[in-house]
């Protein structure tokens, strides 16, 4: 895990970071580093410490220990210079000015903004530029804040459920937005509950739990950790006995005529399997995302999963 700062290919850096209110550690010593160029999705359930990373993250509240960095720089010195843009979930709409005032009275109180042209493009509102922001629909008054986070040209973008009640297609619309800017070499950290959408848009996920890193990695390494892969066949009446004591098989689920083997090294389980005939209806498959999710933070609370340790040692 990185956590050197000040370095130019370290865009966020917490180092043993914690806060808490009253008696709830919302974080709990957290330690992340974030590349430069990087998409990285931060899951976890309600009440993991999502926001809370988030708002300290951007400066928005400080630390209790430990230490929040930024391209090397304190977080409030490196959003003044524009040099992160945020969409938080609390934003308030307002009203009356059209999408290209808004985006230009924003893009001003930057010392370097992207042009309102481009931040208008990227955000896919070219055609609705001379609409009222009151006046849109939930998908296109995201694009707006997509919009207004992207006018100080940052080069790093915080997303707190970007697409919480969002369609399916306004939701498509915003990831093509936000892949764009990433393309250009940016840094992405977003929240979310949708895993596919961070199985589908992140280069790397973090799951957190109870204000701590349970997990790190990619969406395959997660899956892995979590549970492996399912190798499953029809038992065609041939007895069960044995199967737990095959090469790779951690458990052994029978379900009618069919042995579900969860497995760490599917190759060596289903060479075993050939080699006793037991191919009759094979299947090879990852276990999902959201199973891989639910078997990590059925763990927490407690101490972080073993599962974080060979992730990270993996990356
Ligand atoms: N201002 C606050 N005062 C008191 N408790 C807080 C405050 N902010 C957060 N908490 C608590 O800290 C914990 C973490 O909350 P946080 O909002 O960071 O979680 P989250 O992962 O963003 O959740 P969600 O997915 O529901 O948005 C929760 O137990 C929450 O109740």
């Amino acid at each position: 895990m990185t956590t050197t700062t000040g370095t130019g290919e370290t865009a966020v850096a917490f180092t043993a970071v914690t806060k808490t209110f009253g008696v709830v550690r919302a974080v709990d010593g957290i330690d992340l580093g974030i590349r430069r160029g990087e998409t990285v999705a931060l899951l976890g359930r309600n009440g993991a410490g999502k926001s809370t990373t988030i708002n300290l993250l951007l400066g928005l509240d400080e630390p209790e220990s430990g230490r929040v960095r930024l391209f090397g720089e304190a977080p409030a010195r490196a959003v003044q210079a524009g040099r992160i843009g945020a969409m938080l979930q609390d934003a308030r709409p307002v009203s009356r000015v059209t999408v290209r005032e808004l985006v230009e009275f924003v893009a001003r109180t930057y010392p370097r903004p992207m042009p309102v042209t481009e931040a208008l493009a990227l955000a896919g509102l070219t055609d609705l530029a001379g609409r009222r922001v009151d006046r849109l629909s939930g998908g296109q008054a995201q694009r707006v804040r997509f919009a207004v986070a992207l006018a100080g040209n940052p080069e790093l973008i915080v997303l707190d459920e970007p697409t919480a009640a969002l369609d399916v297609e306004a939701r498509e619309a915003f990831w093509d937005s936000m892949r764009g800017y990433a393309r250009r070499g940016n840094t992405v950290l977003f929240s979310t509950h949708y895993l596919e959408e961070a199985d589908a848009n992140a280069d790397r996920i973090v799951v957190v739990d109870s204000g701590r890193v349970l997990a790190d990695g990619t969406a395959e390494q997660l899956k892995r950790a979590a549970g492996g892969t399912t190798v499953s066949f029809d038992l065609a009446g041939r007895p069960t006995a044995g199967l737990t004591a095959l090469p790779g098989v951690t458990s052994v689920e029978i379900r009618g005529d069919r042995a579900l083997l969860r497995s760490a090294d599917p190759d060596a389980t289903v060479r075993a399997l050939a080699a006793q005939d037991l191919v009759r209806g094979l299947r090879v498959a990852p276990v999902s995302l959201n199973e891989a999710f639910l078997n990590l933070t059925r763990t927490a609370p407690g101490a972080p999963a073993r599962t974080a340790d060979s992730l990270e040692m993996s990356r």
